[in-house]
């Protein structure tokens, strides 16, 4: 007879596998998030309000994008390979504010329409993306004002 824990697990891993399945038919395999990523960084580099942004705190280009591309297979297929702790580095970056994370956002939609293999795909990564900017805009505000400043709960983004 199988042992709780062991079924536990099995069922964690099923989940995770449906997760990753699901993904993969609409087009999200690891090649559509490796190519995602390094277009919408290469972007990113270019823009004149987010580039120097990353250009002062980015040392090593490659090793960032592999971080990022593990970030959205854990997200995107519950890979689990992240293990970063983007919260606390977007608070300490000084300045950050609601447009920046509304270039991000545009940068990152014109990047997925632009490489559209499957409709679905695009609207499902951008609201993954929507999701996480809203929740990181949410800290960063927390943490500067307090929580009278932060606009919990609200939508914060249309794109
Ligand atoms: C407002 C625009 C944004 C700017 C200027 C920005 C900038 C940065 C910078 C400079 C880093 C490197 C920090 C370091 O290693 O010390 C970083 C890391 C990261 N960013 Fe952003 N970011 C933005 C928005 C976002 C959004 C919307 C997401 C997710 C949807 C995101 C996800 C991440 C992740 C996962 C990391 C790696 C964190 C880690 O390794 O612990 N960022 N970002």
């Amino acid at each position: 007879m199988t042992s709780r824990p062991n079924r536990v697990r099995s069922f964690a891993l099923d989940a995770r596998q449906a997760k990753r399945a699901e993904a993969i038919s609409i087009g999200i395999d690891a090649n559509y998030i490796s190519s995602f990523v390094e277009r919408f960084y290469a972007r990113v580099r270019g823009d004149e309000l987010l580039g120097p942004i990353f250009g002062e705190r980015i040392a090593d280009w490659p090793a960032h994008l592999e971080q990022m591309k593990r970030f959205w297979r854990s997200v995107l297929h519950n890979s689990g390979e992240f293990n970063g702790s983007p919260m606390r580095k977007h608070v300490a970056i000084d300045g950050l504010e609601e447009r920046h994370f509304r270039r991000w956002l545009a940068l990152f939609h014109d990047t997925l329409r632009d490489g559209e293999v499957h409709a679905e795909a695009t609207s499902h990564v951008g609201t993954r993306a929507r999701t996480i900017a809203e929740s990181l805009l949410t800290g960063v505000k927390l943490h500067r004002h307090g929580l009278a400043g932060s606009r919990i709960g609200k939508e914060v983004f249309d794109v």
